[in-house]
């Protein structure tokens, strides 16, 4: 292993750009790290701490007293968070909070920034007349971080602290630090474009540039003026990141940054020493290399680029584990990525059991923001897998690509985060340094279509919306165009106004076409089948797989396939199980995830509540499928795709060829000659994932408007 990796020669922080050694105020910090801190003696709860071993008591003295391991925990805690670098910069912070209405700060990873900082307002008092929003561009940091900083407060999550995620609320009147994805507070600006619930917005982890920070940067600028304009309470913004180009952002903003400096732990950055063909081979390599050679309580943490990639590797590395290893600990592998239920991807923060090596296996999701306890080794493969709008395609695809620099460092900062660590990276420092500086932000590479919606629906013409960076003109254009076709936008080319339908679109938390689905729904008689699809589609997957069992998980969800496709196989599903009163038996029994089918039924709830807000007609069709088909092609009508004579597919619009994902009921039994697919993923193949066989007849009668008509063959 040794001869495979070199040592870097460049000082992260440095090598993202001039913006730390440009203008900014360098934040001193007293503390050096644990080393130096001197917090012998500290309080929690009123009970003086003198160190554990003093604490004779086991048990509880009281039913509100807390144990003596409960309080080395809290101590332990405690003297952690003493020794952030975050911790020693406490007075000056609130003090140029109280000077500057917008705080730019950069700190290394794990200096404390997002756990911290909250607690320093609320303890500053800063959040009397309003809360502290703090935003996480994924919905795993936000609850995770909110878990830990509701520990930190000594109350229960939801009740000072709490977190709030599209479609799940964990918040109460008490709550004055409120941790969120990007995407809800977006949500919550369309309510009231002032954001008066909140004091303090704290928009974290800047660098990700997720169109919705990159909106929220607009909204909360724009708030800001309003309310300083309106004599109210003023705003006050905080952005952090740890890598973001604070030039760039500085004069957006027009403010100075900040550079907090200093990190808790070191962390041993090693490279590949030569370019390596297959990186996964190289990741199991380094893997095993690092469980025969470090103690078993240093867990692995790698980065991979989806689902399926994870799955494989994890099925290698416990084949190899039983097979191979001797006299070593065990292993205990978690996948972690955006499909997993959510209790299955909280399971690889827990501590793993004695004597066995924890190694989770993620997706950029783990990248930012999360500290996933035991980690001192990462293993980054140096892939992504990304989201690409390809305007000449017209099509949303995902693509596996290079991270950035500032995505190499980010996933080097989830190491050394309790303890020193390394990092490994399967890529060559030359390799690295032709990576690009940032990933790009996303309003520049996805489709904005939700977003143009949003903004019309707030008031604004995006054309003239002040964008930390602007879309292309094609891409607005392209935007407004698509929100035409679907009947939300009119005068697209001109001076766009949002129609009736297209007010009734924004007040969906979902993307257009799928809003679309459920406007269309009572024209075709099927809301109550629509509600439920939406809901299924819009949550992770409600498949069980099992690779021991693959027979058994097969022939249960046999039972639920339709005929017409995979659309209609998610109905049955969830139709079953709005039926079913033991729903844990039921889906352990059918291979069926119970938490995302649960999830699933909260959201049809939810959706149901915007349809009867609106007045809209709930109607059924029965059995008549066809209805729900059509009504599919409403909203989804640039997903058609034709089978080819080699039996492969190819996209009406855009013209990409691609076959039937695996998991599809149709794969290997049967090939449509058209279909609609709910998303193309390309990789190294391409896959339609969600098709359902259409009848091409329906294309003129559903969406005669569909630019692309004249390019299928109409049987009759
Ligand atoms: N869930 C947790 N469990 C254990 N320790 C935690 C947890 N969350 C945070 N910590 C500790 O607090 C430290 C600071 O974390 P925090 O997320 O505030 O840092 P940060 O500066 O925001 O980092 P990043 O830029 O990587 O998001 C971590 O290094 C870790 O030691």
């Amino acid at each position: 292993m040794e001869s495979k990796y070199t040592l870097p020669s460049k000082s992260p922080l440095k090598s993202i750009g001039s913006a730390v050694r440009n203008g900014i105020i360098p934040l001193k910090r007293k503390f050096q790290g644990p080393e130096n801190s001197n917090g012998k003696m500290f309080k929690a709860n009123g009970v003086s701490l003198a160190g554990g071993a003093n604490n004779k008591t086991n048990g509880p003295q009281h039913p509100n007293q807390p144990t003596a391991k409960q309080i080395t925990s809290k101590m332990q805690m405690e003297q952690q968070r003493q020794a952030l670098p975050v911790t020693g910069c406490r007075k000056r912070l609130i003090q140029e909070i109280y000077k500057s209405d917008t705080l730019l700060i950069m700190g290394e990873t794990g200096s404390g920034k997002t756990t911290q900082i909250p607690q320093f307002l609320l303890a500053a008092g800063l959040c009397n007349k309003g809360m502290i929003a703090v935003t996480q561009p994924r919905r795993v940091a936000a609850i995770t971080v909110a878990k830990r900083v509701a520990q930190e407060q000594h109350s229960q999550l939801g009740e000072t602290v709490g977190y709030t995620v599209r479609f799940e609320d964990c918040t109460s009147a008490r709550t004055r630090i409120r941790f969120m994805t990007d995407g809800f507070l977006l949500r919550e600006a369309l309510a009231d474009r002032l954001l008066r619930n909140y004091a303090v917005i704290m928009l974290d982890e800047a660098h990700e540039r997720t169109v919705s920070t990159d909106v929220l940067f607009g909204i909360v600028k724009e708030a800001q003026r309003q309310r300083r304009l309106r004599s109210l309470l003023p705003l006050k913004v905080i952005v952090t990141s740890a890598t973001m180009d604070i030039d760039h952002f500085g004069r957006y903003f027009g403010v100075k940054g900040m550079y907090l400096e200093g990190r808790t732990h070191p962390v041993r950055v090693m490279h590949a020493k030569e370019s390596q063909s297959d990186y996964l081979h190289a990741t199991l390599v380094t893997l095993f290399d690092i469980h025969r050679n470090t103690p078993s309580n240093h867990d692995v943490l790698i980065f991979l680029t989806g689902q399926e990639e994870i799955e494989a590797m994890a099925q290698q590395i416990r084949q190899i584990a039983k097979t191979n290893i001797n006299n070593v600990a065990s292993v205990r592998v978690f996948p972690l990525y955006a499909q997993l239920p959510q209790n299955k991807q909280l399971e690889c923060f827990l501590p793993a059991p004695a004597n066995a090596r924890k190694i989770v296996l993620a997706t950029n999701i783990a990248e930012t923001s999360v500290t996933i306890p035991g980690v001192r080794c990462v293993i980054d493969s140096g892939f992504v897998k990304r989201r690409i709008y390809s305007p000449s395609t017209g099509l949303d695809v995902l693509r596996v690509v290079r991270i950035s620099q500032a995505q190499s460092w980010q996933r080097c900062g989830r190491a050394g985060r309790d303890a020193p660590g390394t990092c490994y990276r399967t890529y060559t420092q030359e390799e690295m340094n032709a990576f690009e500086k940032m990933p790009k932000p996303e309003i520049l590479r996805s489709n904005i279509c939700s977003t143009v919606l949003q903004l019309l629906a707030l008031g604004i013409d995006c054309k003239s919306f002040d964008f930390l960076d602007r879309p292309s003109p094609e891409a607005m254009e392209t935007a407004y165009q698509k929100l035409e076709s679907l009947g939300a936008v009119r005068n697209a080319s001109t001076v766009p106004e949002l129609t009736p339908l297209g007010r009734q679109m924004a007040q969906f938390p979902l993307d257009p076409q799928y809003s679309k689905l459920l406007l269309a729904a009572p024209q075709f008689s099927c809301m109550e089948e629509m509600l439920s699809l939406v809901a299924v589609l819009s949550g992770d997957n409600v498949f069980v797989s099992s690779v021991e069992k693959r027979e058994h998980a097969n022939l249960a969800h046999a039972k639920f396939h339709s005929k017409y496709g995979d659309h209609l196989t998610l109905l049955n599903v969830f139709s079953a199980f709005q039926k079913t009163e033991k729903i844990k038996l039921w889906c352990h029994d059918n291979f069926l995830n119970t938490r995302n089918l649960s999830y699933a039924r909260d959201v049809r709830k939810q959706l149901l509540e915007v349809v009867e807000r609106l007045a809209l007609q709930i109607n059924s069709c029965g059995n008549n499928y066809d209805q729900v088909r059509k009504c599919l092609l409403v909203g989804l009508f640039d997903n058609i795709a034709e089978l080819q004579r080699d039996n492969f597919y190819m996209t009406i619009t855009g013209r990409q060829r691609a076959k039937i994902h695996p998991s599809s009921v149709f794969h290997g039994k049967y090939r449509p000659e058209y279909i609609i697919f709910s998303e193309i993923v390309l990789t190294e193949r391409n896959f339609l994932r969600q098709v359902t066989e259409i009848s091409p007849e329906w294309v003129a009668e559903v969406v005669p408007h569909f630019t692309h008509l004249n390019r299928i063959k109409l049987s009759s």
